[in-house]
């Protein structure tokens, strides 16, 4: 049931990515809903799918709509400072073509006080309005994973904030059409709230990798600490690994940047960000001291990565580990092969692995392996038909442990994960 002050209301979601798109579907079961992005691709692609959102490149589009959610990248740079162009560009078109007494809400991951201090003033700037007056704002933060289908949106709470009550009041009637809201006292609150869930999340596993550290040197096997820890009420199960995404190991650098603003050096947070960072290159390490344990010759040694995406079961590379890994096993000058039965040749050429289409596909064996990714298509997989595809002595490095039950992997083999 459309509510009164929603009904014949148009939406549009500016950016039509993993978040976006999901987001506009959603909404187009309800009302009229404009899907907005540069990548004439996507739009086309779209047009042609039958979905009920109007698909659009055209800016004009966006003068429609009472409502413009913005669901554009915010990544960070090199030099790990927030990367805002996404988010400026779009403000900018929009400024351009913003209905008087619209609500803009930015969606995207931020630090507090983006949407109020940078994303206020350009949308002034391009539609001569007056903030709070002819057009309104506020900031609703995204919580979907991808690939998880159990947290899909419209059952995980999404949190809401407007610039006042009014604004508010019909930001939650507009978002309760799709999922359930929680009312945040103001955007501040809402964008600090979404970065901390995802820095809070970067700091656990990052005590994870420093305990695997610790206890690997003391020959203790750490998923069976974590089990046995892991009866107790109340704690908390995060595993070791290598923190992929354009997410997690992102958004920490995002409130870092506005506490080094106002002052404030976060210890714990940057402490929690080299642990993870410096993860990758842990994981080379393993496979070059098994290279050398077996007896090999490390330069010219082959070695495969198995699972190239950031994390399992999803078919994305963004801030995949296996870069920093690449690099660290190139200078050793090993050479580097890539499968990922989720990706295209191109897409782990672009790591600097070579891709094979097979794990039978080659006329040469492996000197060792690392399993990244732990898809479950690997689950069929026989551990003795992964051991033979190394030559000698095998060498495996299995990052998450998918293999860690199998007896096999204990005989002859160098056998290491996190
Ligand atoms: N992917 C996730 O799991 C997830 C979950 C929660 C929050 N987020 C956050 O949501 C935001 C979007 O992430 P995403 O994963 O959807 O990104 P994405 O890269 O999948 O999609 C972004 C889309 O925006 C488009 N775009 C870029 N600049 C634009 C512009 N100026 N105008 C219009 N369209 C533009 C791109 O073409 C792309 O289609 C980020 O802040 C991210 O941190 C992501
Ligand atoms: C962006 C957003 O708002 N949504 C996010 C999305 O995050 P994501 O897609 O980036 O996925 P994650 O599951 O967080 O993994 C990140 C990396 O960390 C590795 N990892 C994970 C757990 C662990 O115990 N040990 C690890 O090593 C894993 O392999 C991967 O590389 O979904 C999460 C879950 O709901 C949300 O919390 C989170 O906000």
């Amino acid at each position: 049931m459309v509510s009164e002050s929603v009904n014949g209301k148009v939406v549009c979601v500016v950016g039509l990515g993993y978040v976006g798109l999901p987001l506009a579907e959603a909404f187009a079961e309800h009302i009229h809903t404009i899907g907005f992005d540069i990548d004439q691709r996507k739009i086309e692609n779209l047009k042609n799918s039958g979905s009920k959102i109007t698909a659009t490149s055209d800016p004009q589009q966006i003068k429609n709509a009472d409502v413009v959610l913005i669901c554009v990248p915010t990544p960070v740079t090199k030099a790990k400072d927030p990367d805002l162009k996404p988010v400026v560009s779009a403000a900018t078109v929009i400024g351009q073509n913003l209905k008087p007494g619209a609500i803009v809400v930015l969606e995207s991951t931020v630090y507090p006080g983006v949407t109020e201090e940078i994303m206020v003033p350009v949308l002034e700037q391009e539609s001569g309005m007056q903030c709070g007056k002819e057009f309104f704002v506020g900031y609703s933060p995204e919580r979907i994973n991808p690939n998880d289908d159990e947290h899909t949106i419209d059952k995980i709470t999404k949190i809401v904030s407007g610039m006042d009550t009014r604004t508010t009041d019909t930001l939650c009637e507009l978002y309760s059409l799709v999922t359930t809201v929680y009312r945040a006292p103001n955007i501040k609150t809402a964008e600090a709230a979404k970065v901390i869930e995802n820095i809070q999340r970067d700091l656990n596993i990052a005590l994870m990798n420093e305990l695997s550290i610790i206890f690997s040197r003391l020959g203790i096997n750490t998923k069976d600490v974590l089990d046995a820890a892991g009866t107790k009420w109340n704690f908390h199960h995060y595993r070791p690994g290598l923190v992929g995404g354009h997410c997690i190991p992102v958004d920490p650098y995002y409130l870092v940047y506005k506490a080094e603003e106002i002052g404030y050096h976060p210890q714990v947070i940057l402490a929690g960000r080299a642990i993870n960072d410096s993860m990758p290159k842990h994981v080379a390490e393993l496979a070059i001291k098994g290279l050398n344990e077996a007896g090999k010759v490390i330069k010219g040694s082959k070695v495969l990565i198995m699972g190239v995406t950031y994390k399992e079961n999803v078919p994305d590379t963004r801030e995949s580990p296996v870069e920093e890994m690449v690099k660290e096993l190139n200078e050793f000058h090993i050479d580097v092969y890539g499968y990922d039965p989720l990706l295209n040749h191109e897409a782990i050429n672009r790591f600097g692995a070579k891709a094979i289409e097979r794990l039978d596909g080659t006329d040469f064996k492996m000197d060792a392996i690392v399993v990244n990714a732990p898809h479950n298509v690997f689950k069929k997989l026989a551990i003795k038909d992964i051991l033979s595809l190394c030559n000698g002595k095998p060498v495996l490095v299995d990052v998450a442990g998918m293999f860690r039950d199998c007896g096999d992997v204990r005989e002859g083999c160098y056998y290491r994960t996190l």
